[in-house]
């Protein structure tokens, strides 16, 4: 059975209150070795209105409880040996802290076998927040590299940018997805994301280049299009004076994106409520919460049929798949019938989609790991692109002068018109809001592996079989690699300086991976969280809703609010048109204006227009 024990289902609020955290000297010295220096972190607070204090109280005691477990030495496995017990009667009879490091550091240096840090306890020391949060603190406590124990199972928590590049990047043939492929599995068979080996090898190889530049930049039209579509119901809500739920909004825009742009299906999910939508949401959620069950149930074979649930998801299943399989037979005869001249940016103008592609460069596949990869990719790049969205907004919110700053861009950028592709490396600070949220708030937060053989990480010995969880979000907030890691502060990235990614930001920032098994749809979304955002608060100002709740985490496979990101939403007063009209290459009407299209469809709507 696979174990699932630490991803339960946790929740806990970003806004966290002004709080020193209690810094504990690292129990070994080998958490010196992680570069641990005395230091206590200051957590930002923030206001959500309502219940402010409940919550900052809450979150002190708990914080306070936990911090407590920690120093008790509760998740501390006792050193023992001669030198662990020579060391105590040393400090007991008052020898600096320092020159006992200095010693015992060195004796541990010429140990053979260094033991790696180990935090013990029960699980339910962990669960009553997103599991990333205690990780955090306890890798604050423990450093770069410590395992995490509960009873017989035990995981090794990775933090330290050079140890992750290790994994990801100089020694990735050891590794496997282990667990992430074991639950994902049901519904996304051997896809790129959980495949590994010679399969892996050769279905990168097929898929990387459908996502070329020209795709890409045809997609741009694409995330206008489907961008347009939401402003127009925030538009409604604005003139009805109705809050808006964000997070799911953007799971929508991000569906309908996803649908057209990987096997050209409309799913429309932002007008329609469909039985395909319904279908799609009821795989997502069973993925997220089966990766954070404790124990699999939809292993147990009579569990299957008799669970309203599990009968629920395999007709889902059942929907998606033949759904998918007649996209494939469709898009089979439009190659067919295609005069095909097949070259490296091939596109088909009708159907830019990746499945045309696919299918036009004679992939030579079944159809079971066609639609498994399929599959992967709306899973993929449709929930990620919407939390991207979604703490976006969340951060801008909190923060009135760098909304200011982006939507003083984004006017003088775009003004009245659609976002083109060279409007990408205009929207530089658009895109630097982006790269930070993905900072703050990375999705995944946290990468799963499994060792495929005996490996050494940075000194210490590790066997084949061990879990690993590479903490994304302990790499992007540590108070040793960032300042004032806890602020949002899109400033920090130079305007004209490099793109960040994993490779200049030597493995500090990872918001898209490393290595050979980087996101393929890195720029694609980037492209995609550009457009939306600069879409959106080019005609709205956007707050967070009086009375609602406080905007709290829980994870899945991505970081979700507990209870939604409600907001209100209200419209500009008009930006100053910029004459330069230029549409990228798949609209119908590339000369006009969102406003003029705006009209056209009004007046298409009550027929008048052509
Ligand atoms: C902001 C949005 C996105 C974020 C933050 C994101 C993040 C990531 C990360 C961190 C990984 C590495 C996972 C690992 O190493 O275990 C990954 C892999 C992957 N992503 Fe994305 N992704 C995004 C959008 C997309 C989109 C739009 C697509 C497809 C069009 C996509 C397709 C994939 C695939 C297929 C993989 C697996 C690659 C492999 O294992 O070879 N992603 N993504």
């Amino acid at each position: 059975m696979a174990p699932h024990l630490v991803l339960l289902p946790l929740s806990t609020s970003p806004h966290r209150p002004l709080h020193p955290f209690p810094f504990n000297p690292p129990s070994t010295s080998t958490a010196s070795r992680a570069g641990f220096s005395g230091f206590s972190v200051i957590i930002s607070s923030s206001s959500n209105g309502r219940d402010k204090d409940g919550v900052r109280l809450r979150e002190q005691k708990r914080r306070a409880e936990l911090s407590a477990r920690i120093a008790s030495g509760r998740f501390t496995v006792p050193q023992s040996g001669f030198p662990f017990v020579l060391k105590k009667s040393l400090s007991k009879l008052g020898m600096p802290e320092g020159i006992l490091d200095f010693l015992f550091g060195r004796m541990d240096g010429l140990r053979e076998n260094p033991i790696i840090p180990e935090a013990k306890g029960s699980i339910k020391a962990i669960r009553s927040e997103a599991f990333f949060i205690p990780l955090y603190e306890l890798y604050l406590t423990y450093g770069g590299i410590f395992r995490l124990t509960f009873g017989p199972k035990s995981f090794l928590i990775v933090s330290d940018p050079s140890i992750a590049k290790h994994i990801l990047k100089d020694n990735s043939k050891a590794y496997s997805k282990g667990i992430l492929a074991e639950i994902l599995d049901f519904v996304m068979g051997k896809g790129l994301i959980p495949a590994d080996g010679e399969i892996w090898r050769v279905r990168r190889r097929a898929i990387v280049p459908a996502l070329h530049q020209k795709y890409v930049a045809a997609m741009i039209s694409l995330f206008g299009q489907a961008t347009d579509r939401l402003c127009k119901k925030l538009d409604a809500a604005a003139s009805d004076g109705e809050d808006v739920e964000m997070e799911s909004l953007f799971s929508r825009l991000t569906l309908d994106i996803i649908g057209k742009a990987v096997f050209n299906y409309d799913f429309d999910s932002l007008t329609n409520d469909t039985g395909i939508v319904e279908a799609v949401y009821t795989l997502l959620r069973e993925a997220e919460d089966r990766s954070v069950s404790p124990i699999p149930f939809w292993e147990i074979p009579i569990w299957k049929d008799i669970s309203p649930r599990q009968r629920q998801v395999a007709s889902a299943l059942k929907l998606v798949n033949d759904t998918l399989d007649d996209l494939i037979s469709i898009c089979k005869r439009m190659v067919d019938e295609e005069e095909l001249q097949f070259h490296e940016e091939y596109m088909n103008e009708k159907d830019p989609s990746i499945l045309h592609f696919l299918l036009a460069s004679g992939d030579d596949v079944s159809s079971k790991q066609l639609r498994d990869d399929l599959m992967t990719m709306l899973i993929a790049g449709h929930e990620t692109s919407a939390a991207v969205l979604t703490w976006t907004f969340y951060l801008l919110a909190k923060e009135p002068s760098i909304m200011s700053k982006l939507q003083e861009e984004v006017d003088s950028v775009l003004g009245d018109r659609f976002p083109s592709i060279d409007d990408m490396k205009k929207l530089k600070y658009a895109t630097r809001v982006i790269n930070e949220s993905l900072r703050l708030y990375p999705q995944p937060p946290v990468l799963i592996r499994r060792a495929l053989e005996n490996d050494v990480l940075e000194g210490y010995p590790i066997k084949r079989g061990e879990d690993i969880f590479i903490s994304v979000w302990n790499l992007h907030r540590s108070p040793e690699l960032w300042e004032d890691a806890d602020k949002f502060s899109p400033d920090r990235w130079a305007l004209d300086g490099p793109n960040p990614n994993e490779t200049n930001q030597n493995f500090k920032y990872l918001p898209f991976g490393g290595g050979p098994r980087k996101c393929v749809g890195d720029m694609f979304a980037s492209y995609e969280t550009v457009v939306a955002l600069a879409m959106l608060v080019r005609r709205f100002n956007f707050h967070l809703a009086l009375g609602a709740p406080p905007v709290e985490m829980t994870t899945g496979a991505t970081i979700h609010t507990t209870e939604g990101l409600r907001m209100t939403v209200t419209r500009r007063m008009k930006p100053p048109i910029v004459p330069s009209l230029q549409m990228s290459n798949f609209d119908a009407n590339p000369s006009l204006s969102i406003s003029d299209k705006d009209a056209l469809s009004q007046k298409s709507e009550a027929g008048l227009a052509p």
